[in-house]
């Protein structure tokens, strides 16, 4: 499948991201691997995921493509910071790699340009830009971004973090950009979802309302005590 047949197929349909964090009960290339086929079965037109072994696995268990991730660190560029990052996820078997689409400094030095650039140029696979803000992603898109993300607002400190998913950055984004906006972040309910569709994504990204127990269980939790 070619990547602009693969990109049509997302259109309007929904990518789980299946990841646990370490230390977690769940922080296992395996429970990794069949929450990714759970996910499919529920209607899940891709995966998103975190970490090389991960994503090999879940390349194995699932056959929809596969946006991949590494995560380094938690704080500043984190998401797949640099280029060779990027190349191991697509080695690994990822279709989409999502890297940091933000306008920071990269720890290799490289300029998002020239890291799209370079993966462009070494792999098949298509880019995604998590970005935190408006101008994140205009920048993105010029830098040569297949795929714009919403991942990363509210985590960085150009906009507040919202309650549920930033619907106005993603509509002023979707209205702007010549490319899939993807909403990703703190959607957590079916209806939201529906809303991010509604604001112009091109697909929507949940991970932690279907994919991590633990938080999921601390809001019922939560609910019950009062
Ligand atoms: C900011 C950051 O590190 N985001 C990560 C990116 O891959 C993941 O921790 C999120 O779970 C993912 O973006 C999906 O979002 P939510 O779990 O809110 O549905």
């Amino acid at each position: 499948m070619t990547n602009p047949e693969m990109l049509k197929n997302l259109r309007g349909r929904l990518v789980v991201s299946c990841q646990a964090y370490p230390g977690e009960p769940l922080r296992d290339p395996r429970a990794m691997a069949l929450m990714a086929q759970a996910a499919v079965e529920g209607g899940a037109a891709a995966i998103r995921a975190q970490g090389l072994e991960d994503i090999r696995l879940i390349r194995r268990a699932v056959t929809v493509p596969q946006i991949g991730l590494l995560k380094v660190g938690s704080s500043g560029v984190f998401i797949t910071p640099t280029l060779q990052d990027a190349l191991d996820v697509v080695e690994a078997g990822s279709e989409v790699v999502a890297i940091d689409g933000t306008r920071r400094e990269r720890p290799d030095g490289l300029t998002l340009e020239q890291t799209i650039a370079e993966i462009h140029a070494r792999t098949n696979a298509m880019v995604m830009a998590d970005v935190g803000s408006f101008d994140d992603g205009i920048a993105a898109q010029e830098a040569g971004a297949d795929i714009v993300g919403t991942t990363l607002a509210g985590y960085t400190p150009e906009r507040q973090k919202t309650d549920g998913p930033d619907l106005e950055l993603l509509e002023q984004l979707a209205g702007r950009l010549d490319l899939p906006v993807f909403a990703e972040g703190r959607i957590h309910t079916p209806e939201q979802a529906r809303l991010a569709i509604e604001a112009g994504a091109y697909s929507v990204v949940v991970g932690t309302a279907i994919t991590h127990p633990t938080t999921i269980t601390s809001w019922f939790a939560a609910a019950v005590a009062g």
